[in-house]
């Protein structure tokens, strides 16, 4: 008989985490079935607040079936929760490779479950978060996934465990020949960095990261270090780490402030227990452990290979949208008769390259908005035969197995295009204004602009 959960099950779920879309649940009873896993929960914006993919519609559209058409189960899905599972399980996990992908299974819940689920978490939840959305009640199904924060061993519990989760963002400067000389600069800063000012400007970040993802995708050691230094420097919501399933460091729901003294002792101490190393060294040991996972996995080689499937851009794949949806492209209406002709061979393309182009620019975005846990556990003696790959940190001589999965590979839905394409105008533009306003100030550099800048 298929399990229902139900008011008394609500209490052995307690919170892990959230994003934008979702409510991530922790499992701490006793039930084999569960140990172990976590739950995703649909939120629903609140009145007022404009995230697309919460108000995206339930199933899928007319034209997203067209979209996905070499893909049957998917455009046959009745929902949207079961068309995002498909969606991981049969587009992405070949991309990403199955050892990095759990897509987890779907399990009914009641709406009394829901209720008390998120009565029990709210106060845990960051305030922003609850007033922007709270658990959609309308969902009659939850998804239930491995915690990749926890090293389990079937039903007999976990071991001591520490788990990092990066979220690596777009990791390669676009080279399309559909952006425009207006915008060109995005072939030289990366969008996450453009993105930092905007997020400065609207108040969402009060200093600039130091981490650049070129860094972090780059195969070189050295620079892998770097950027994951930098992420632990300016975390924001792009690095968190848990100890035995337990936030120790970063931003609980959201971002984080830098990283300051009293942060960087706490931490310290919080890892002690388990990385064996000389009295303050136990997080550089930290880092350098995810900077060897990074490496060994070569998980981020295969991530980049995908969002490079967005090989247009923006700029060139918002034409093909209009095509497929035989609007008239009011962009190219604006232009002159030779800046027109950048686009001209995009809208005479087959419908069969505009789909193309659109799908792949949208399983791109999927790409470059996961995020990635990689979780270590100290090697026993008695596991010398282990499963894991591993990895031997010689200043501890410690061995650590490790295991790397991508999270949130949610399906991008395609009426989200005209939204990206406003969004990147506006990275672009906030990010010029503020090198302009950092030049007038003649300082070197706009890193680190501590006030809000004035657009
Ligand atoms: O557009 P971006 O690059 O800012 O990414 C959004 C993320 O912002 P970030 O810059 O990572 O803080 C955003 O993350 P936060 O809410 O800022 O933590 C979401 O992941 C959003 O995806 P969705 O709306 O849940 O499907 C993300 O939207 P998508 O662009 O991936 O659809
Ligand atoms: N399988 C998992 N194991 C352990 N922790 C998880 C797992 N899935 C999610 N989490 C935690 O829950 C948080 C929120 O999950 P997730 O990123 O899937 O939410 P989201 O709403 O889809 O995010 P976004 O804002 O990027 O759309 C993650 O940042 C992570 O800390
Ligand atoms: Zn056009």
């Amino acid at each position: 008989m298929e399990v229902v959960l139900g008011k008394k099950d609500a209490a052995e779920w307690i919170y892990r985490g959230e994003g934008a879309a979702n409510l991530v649940l922790a499992y701490t009873g006793s039930s084999p079935s569960f140990i172990g896993k976590v739950m995703r929960i649909r939120k629903a914006p609140r009145n007022g607040a404009q995230s697309m993919s919460m108000r995206s519609p339930s199933a899928m559209t007319a034209l997203e079936r067209l979209l996905w058409k070499d893909f049957d189960e998917l455009i046959s899905s009745p929902d949207n929760d079961i068309a995002c599972q498909l969606f991981v399980h049969n587009v992405m996990m070949p991309l990403l490779g199955s050892e990095f992908v759990d897509a987890g299974i779907l399990v009914q819940v009641s709406r009394e479950f829901l209720e008390l689920a998120e009565k029990n978490v709210i106060c845990q939840r960051p305030v922003w978060r609850v007033d922007s959305a709270q658990v959609d009640m309308d969902r009659d199904s939850v998804l239930l996934m491995s915690d990749h924060s926890l090293f389990t061993h079937g039903n007999q519990g976990s071991s001591p465990c520490i788990s990092v989760e990066i979220k690596p963002k777009c990791g390669f400067l676009p080279f399309s020949r559909f952006i425009s000389e207006e915008t060109d600069i995005k072939k030289r800063i990366t969008r996450f960095q453009m993105h930092q000012a905007l997020k400065l400007h609207r108040g969402e970040i009060s200093l600039l990261s130091e981490y650049d993802p070129l860094d972090l995708f780059s195969g070189s050691k050295e620079r892998i270090h770097k950027a994951i230094k930098d992420l632990f420097t300016t975390p924001q919501n792009n690095f968190r780490v848990f100890m035995n399933g337990s936030l120790i460091f970063g931003g609980l729901g959201g971002g984080a402030e830098d990283t300051n003294f009293c942060i960087a002792e706490a931490f310290e101490v919080a890892l002690k227990s388990i990385i064996q190393a000389d009295d303050g060294m136990c997080t550089e040991n930290l880092l350098t452990l995810v900077t060897e996972a990074v490496q060994k996995s070569g998980v981020l080689h295969r991530l980049l290979e995908v969002q490079k499937l967005d090989n247009v851009d923006i700029e060139g794949a918002i034409h093909a949208y209009y095509d497929i949806t035989n609007q008239q492209c009011t962009l190219c209406r604006e232009l002159s008769e030779e800046q027109v002709t950048r686009y001209t061979s995009l809208h005479s393309s087959l419908m069969d390259e505009s789909l193309r182009i659109v799908k792949d620019y949208l399983i791109a975005a999927t790409a470059k908005d996961c995020s990635l846990m990689m979780s270590f556990r100290p090697r026993k003696e008695a596991d010398s035969i282990s499963l894991s790959s591993s990895i031997y940190l010689e200043s501890t001589k410690q061995t650590f197995d490790f295991k790397v999965y991508f999270i949130d590979l949610d399906l991008k839905r395609m009426s989200k295009m005209e939204e990206y394409y406003e969004l990147d105008k506006k990275v672009v533009s906030c990010y010029k204004e503020m090198v302009k306003m950092d030049q007038g100030r003649n300082s070197q550099t706009c890193k680190h602009l501590k006030l809000h800048t004035e657009i």
